[in-house]
């Protein structure tokens, strides 16, 4: 590890460290980062433009007394680095290991589990309001991003804040990307206050030289600030937030230390909320992560030299194919239409964009507004299909509800990354969709196999009319020859049993095959079906099945409470059959490597059939 870092005691020398000194630890910092998400991928190109606010807020205040509370925070890696977890950095986002987000059980400088976006203003106003309440006098900073911001969450927030009469700090990172293009009128906005740093001089100078005139100069200044709003436009930055109940300070140069401090020092005397608005680079001390910071977003291992992946699939994703097909199908249909929620990228529709720009919606960080906004689409006569992860989709549940089921839309909710994610952990597995979406009326829900299926229910879909969803993986897709029919509510059986049937889903009837062939060598018949539908479930076929074999076995990538197996059971309780469900239990799971979490809850196919053999013999 480098000399300063392994040398120091952190975060405390932080605040008596000469800036030179701060310097060039900071080249310290990014070239530990770039050398450490190298090996262990993670999201890079943020962190790497948090390196100098991560240090002014360390030195200025005093953490963990001080609350410091990061929005979405994936931009963590340096403030762990400052707060004595360097040598964690090997096991980052393993199995075991540290979490590339803040969590309190790893340590209290991580004052919060965050890792969905925009929650940390209203995170930090709950700790004021309870902070004022008893009395303390501790400083709490929320630190958001420019894409944060375009969260509906944030607004709320901001509006909140009026209400409060004592201290709290916004810090706004703004590098002007979300994790691609940031979008909408805010972060135009934000633009205009970009483009003003150039001018700060000549407000300063106006300011400056106004209040120098004897008597009635600072009655000048004091009267722009309730001037006409085109003067106060002019001359007073930040005007949005200053009419929200901040004293705005900015924007400043998120790369400058010392800058940052001088400010962080001035809104640390202030009994009054405020907005720091900082300006600095995404991907900042590394080329490739400067000149693309979208791919060195969230990056797997790479090769430093040339920034290239180390492995790369050469097999499709599901949102790869998702995304095709949705082309196809748009090609066909002028009523087709794609929303995204600040994920362009991560669902394949930036794909979808070029080839019908106008047809596809990305309206920021904001997944209600994303489905309502797509039930304006429906209600208008057009076939929207809204591409969120499952674990971000949590965020519209009214809306779904409210807006599209209630209504009878035809919106297809294309929920990706469903089930277990992998590397981002317990705030990004989605594996609870199917327990959020089940109990809608009216809601259609379908899993594919594998990707052929995923573009059969796409085609399905495409012309049902009413609500539906469709949940597939994050990753690779398997590729299946045989096309089938997409009947509403058929299952498809793939393999007759004798006394066994297995009830799979979506990407876990790979597994329930594989175990099914693992049974036959104990001599154990184990049938196999793909439910590919969950909502409504094929109920014949199950009570045809309940009928033949004394055993069902539900397999899902979801929780179990409220799963597939739930509605199975349902189904088959007065039929004598027993009825076994596999699927994540009732908590939270940890990150790893998908395969590694399948074997450690038991949910890859030698542990299904080693359940199985238990259940059938037992
Ligand atoms: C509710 C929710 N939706 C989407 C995401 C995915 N996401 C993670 S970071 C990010 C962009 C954040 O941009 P910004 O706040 O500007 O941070 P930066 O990476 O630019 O520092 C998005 C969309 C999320 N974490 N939470
Ligand atoms: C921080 C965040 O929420 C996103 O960057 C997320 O990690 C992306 O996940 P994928 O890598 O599955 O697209
Ligand atoms: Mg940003």
């Amino acid at each position: 590890m480098n000399k300063y870092i392994a040398g120091l005691n952190l975060p405390h020398d932080l605040k008596t460290m000469e800036y030179d000194e701060l310097e060039v630890l900071t080249y310290e910092i990014r070239d530990f980062l770039i050398e450490k998400v190298s090996k262990t991928g993670g999201h890079l190109s943020s962190n790497l433009g948090a390196v100098e606010l991560s240090i002014a807020l360390h030195r200025i205040f005093d953490a963990p007394e001080d609350k410091i509370i990061w929005d979405v925070g994936h931009q963590t890696y340096v403030h762990k680095i400052l707060t004595g977890r360097a040598e964690k950095f090997d096991s980052l986002r393993q199995l075991g290991g540290m979490s590339g987000f803040p969590k309190n059980a790893e340590s209290p400088y991580d004052i919060f589990d965050t890792g969905h976006s925009s929650s940390s203003i209203s995170l930090a106003l709950g700790m004021a309001a309870a902070r004022d309440l008893s009395g303390d006098d501790y400083n709490v900073i929320s630190v958001i991003g420019d894409g944060a911001m375009t969260g509906g969450l944030a607004f709320e927030a901001l509006n909140n804040v009026g209400n409060l009469d004592s201290k709290l700090i916004v810090v706004l990172n703004d590098n002007g990307m979300s994790i691609s293009h940031n979008t909408g009128g805010f972060p135009k906005y934000l633009g205009k206050l970009r483009a003003s740093r150039k001018y700060i001089s000549m407000k300063e100078s106006v300011k400056k030289s106004v209040s120098k005139v004897p008597v009635i100069g600072k009655g000048v200044i004091a009267g722009i600030h309730h001037a006409k709003d085109t003067i106060k436009y002019a001359v007073i930055d930040g005007v949005i937030f200053e009419e929200l109940g901040f004293k705005y300070f900015g924007p400043i140069d998120g790369h400058n230390i010392k800058e940052m401090c001088e400010t962080m020092e001035l809104a640390k005397e202030s009994n009054d909320p405020v907005f720091i608005h900082v300006i600095t680079k995404k991907g900042k001390g590394y080329t490739k992560a400067e000149e693309k910071p979208n791919i060195f977003h969230g990056i797997g291992p790479f090769d430093m030299e040339s920034g290239k992946p180390i492995k790369n699939s050469d097999k499709p994703s599901y949102s790869g194919i998702f995304a095709r097909k949705l082309t196809d199908l748009a090609s066909k249909d002028s009523r087709i239409v794609a929303v995204s929620a600040a994920m362009m990228e991560g669902t394949g529709l930036d794909s979808f964009h070029d080839t019908f720009p106008g047809r596809a919606f990305d309206v920021g960080i904001a997944e209600g507004h994303a489905v309502t906004f797509a039930a304006g689409l429906a209600k208008a006569g057009l076939k929207p299909f809204v591409a969120i992860y499952s674990t971000f989709m949590q965020r519209a549940y009214d809306q779904i509800i409210e807006d599209v089921c209630l209504q009878n839309l035809p919106v297809v909710l294309c929920i990706d990354r469903a089930g277990i994610v992998g590397a981002d952990g317990e705030t990004h597995h989605g594996i609870f969709d199917l327990s959020y979406l089940k109990h809608m009326p009216n809601m259609v829900i379908m899993a594919p196999k594998d990707g052929s299926e995923l573009e059969l229910m796409m085609e399905f879909a495409s012309s049902y009319d009413g609500p539906c969803a469709i949940r597939y993986p994050r990753g690779t897709a398997l590729q299946s020859k045989k096309k089938r029919n997409i009947i509403l509510g058929k299952a498809e059986r793939l393999k007759e049993g004798k006394n066994v049937e297995i009830w799979a889903l979506g990407s876990m009837v790979e597994k329930a095959l594989e175990a099914s062939e693992i049974l036959k060598e104990n001599g154990i018949i184990a049938g196999v079906v793909n439910a590919s539908f969950v909502c409504p479930i094929d109920k014949d076929m199950l009570l045809e099945s309940s009928g033949k074999v004394s055993l069902i076995v539900t397999v899902e990538d979801n929780v179990i409470p409220g799963g597939m197996g739930e509605e199975i059971n349902n189904i088959l309780i007065n039929t004598g059959v027993k009825v076994v469900n596999i699927g994540w239990p009732d908590k939270f799971i940890e990150h790893g490597t998908c395969e590694e979490l399948y074997i450690k809850y038991k949910m890859d196919s030698s542990s299904i059939a080693e359940r199985i053999k238990r259940e059938f013999e037992g």
